[in-house]
């Protein structure tokens, strides 16, 4: 059992390494499984357990796979992939399990994905993935736990994604890589993530075009080759650092190359954040009260869903009454009752919330139900009274690297504990 002790009232001041991208690294893993030969480098992987997990699921399968820690640099060898299995007992504890399937289908012929896991937000659909895969020529058999795709080789075909899904976005572009002919895909995803997982792809020899526009084409290819990556930085992991800063009345420099924030940025900004932006560094401080806010999250260019937690504790911290509206999953306001316990003033009405602020906030044993509301927990354990004990701390360590050294060597007072419960 992983927990994280905060004890609040220090502000954070100094410079924030930003990690590389969770949601980037992740389909880049999947990615260089589709090599059938040499070996693939990615540089600035972020040392989180959802990349752990990973690791182990890719050598399940048969890959080889060495990850550098101290150097954040994974090398993976796909040549040995012999084994369609994606199973159970890793492929749930993660999301990103779901990122492998277009490299078996291609390599072996098929993918038998005994489960996906990530956080648990209410309904996560992957019909847009598997009726994808059918378009393209595949043959999916959906059964109670297990899913079991076929397909001897695919071929091109116009695809559409009701909504655009970000990890759908990601699996059709790479099962239509190696396909037969040309695939389109309309109101495909332009996260920036998307878009450096397709710069990846199109190192290693893809035909894609229309990245970030909602429609993708892709001209699909014989063959993918091994190659050397460097992973984007995590604009969620920066927008936590920012929020600490605010909320601690701190002063914190991100360095992070190409860092863009973009509506979080602006937001925080309407709540009394500066930024200044020193070439490639973003300075973040806030000495005044933070005013109230309305947050509406959406696919990217919108606000993103996954800030929407930690957003919510800075809220809780601002000086009137915020609004906050969930578009993207509905089942994602489980931090409420946490930030509740320790003292804070939020009302859940189906996909809507009201945070009456400013309470003060005092420091409770509370629990992180996903990766977002544990940060989002730790940022509230950074601002509130006296300590803040925060189980389980293995949701936070799935998507941020460090994070209590990272924090620590800005002043706040939290540690990372380990015990046998
Ligand atoms: C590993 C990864 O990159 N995870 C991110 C990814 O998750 P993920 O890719 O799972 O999220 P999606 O964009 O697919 O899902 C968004 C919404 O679309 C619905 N949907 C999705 C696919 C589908 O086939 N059918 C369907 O109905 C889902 O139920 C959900 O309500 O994007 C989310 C939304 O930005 C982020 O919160 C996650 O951090
Ligand atoms: C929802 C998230 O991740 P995943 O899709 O990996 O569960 C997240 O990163 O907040």
């Amino acid at each position: 059992m992983v927990r994280y002790r905060v004890r609040g009232g220090n502000a954070l001041r100094g410079t924030a390494f930003i990690q590389g991208a969770k949601n980037a690294v992740l389909p880049m893993i999947g990615a260089a499984l589709l090599a059938p030969k040499g070996r693939t480098v990615l540089r600035n992987v972020p040392i989180i357990e959802d990349v752990r997990r990973a690791v182990e699921l890719a050598e399940s399968i048969g890959a080889y796979v060495e990850l550098h820690e101290s150097e954040r640099t994974l090398v993976i060898d796909a040549s040995r992939v012999n084994s369609p299995v994606l199973p159970a007992e890793i492929a749930r504890r993660f999301r990103g399990s779901v990122l492998f399937t277009p490299a078996l289908l291609h390599r072996l012929g098929e993918a038998i994905v005994e489960g996906v896991g990530g956080c648990n937000l209410g309904s996560r659909n992957l019909d847009f993935h598997y009726l994808g895969y059918k378009r393209l020529g595949a043959i999916v058999d959906e059964g109670e736990t297990v899913i079991h795709v076929k397909a001897a080789g695919l071929t091109g075909a116009t695809l559409y994604l009701d909504t655009p899904s970000h990890t759908g976005t990601e699996n059709l572009i790479m099962a239509a890589a190696l396909a037969r002919g040309t695939t389109v895909i309309e109101n495909a995803a332009l996260e920036p993530e998307v878009l450096d997982v397709i710069d990846m792809l199109t190192k290693m020899g893809a035909r894609i075009s229309g990245g970030g526009t909602g429609f993708i084409t892709v001209e699909g290819v014989e063959e993918l080759h091994a190659v050397e990556h460097t992973v984007m930085p995590d604009r969620l992991d920066a927008g936590v650092f920012a929020m600490a800063a605010a909320l601690t009345g701190g002063e914190v420099s991100l360095v992070g190359t190409g860092l863009d924030l973009g509506v979080v940025r602006y937001k925080l900004e309407q709540m009394g954040v500066e930024f200044h932006r020193q070439g490639a560094v973003l300075h973040v401080r806030c000495d005044g009260p933070l005013r109230p806010i309305n947050i509406i999250t959406d696919t990217y260019p919108g606000f993103a869903t996954d800030l929407q937690s930690p957003m919510m504790t800075v809220a809780a911290l601002a000086e009137g009454t915020s609004y906050i509206h969930e578009r993207i999953f509905d089942g994602r306001f489980a931090l409420a009752g946490e930030l509740n316990k320790m003292g804070a003033n939020v009302e859940v009405d189906g996909s809507r919330a009201i945070v009456r602020g400013r309470t003060p906030l005092k420091g409770a044993e509370v629990t992180a139900h996903d990766l977002r509301s544990g940060i989002a927990l730790v940022l509230a354990g950074l601002a509130a009274e006296g300590e803040t004990v925060i189980d389980s701390g293995y949701l936070i360590d799935r998507g941020h690297a460090h994070l209590a050294a990272r924090m620590r060597a800005l002043g706040a007072d939290i540690t990372r504990e380990i015990s046998e419960r």
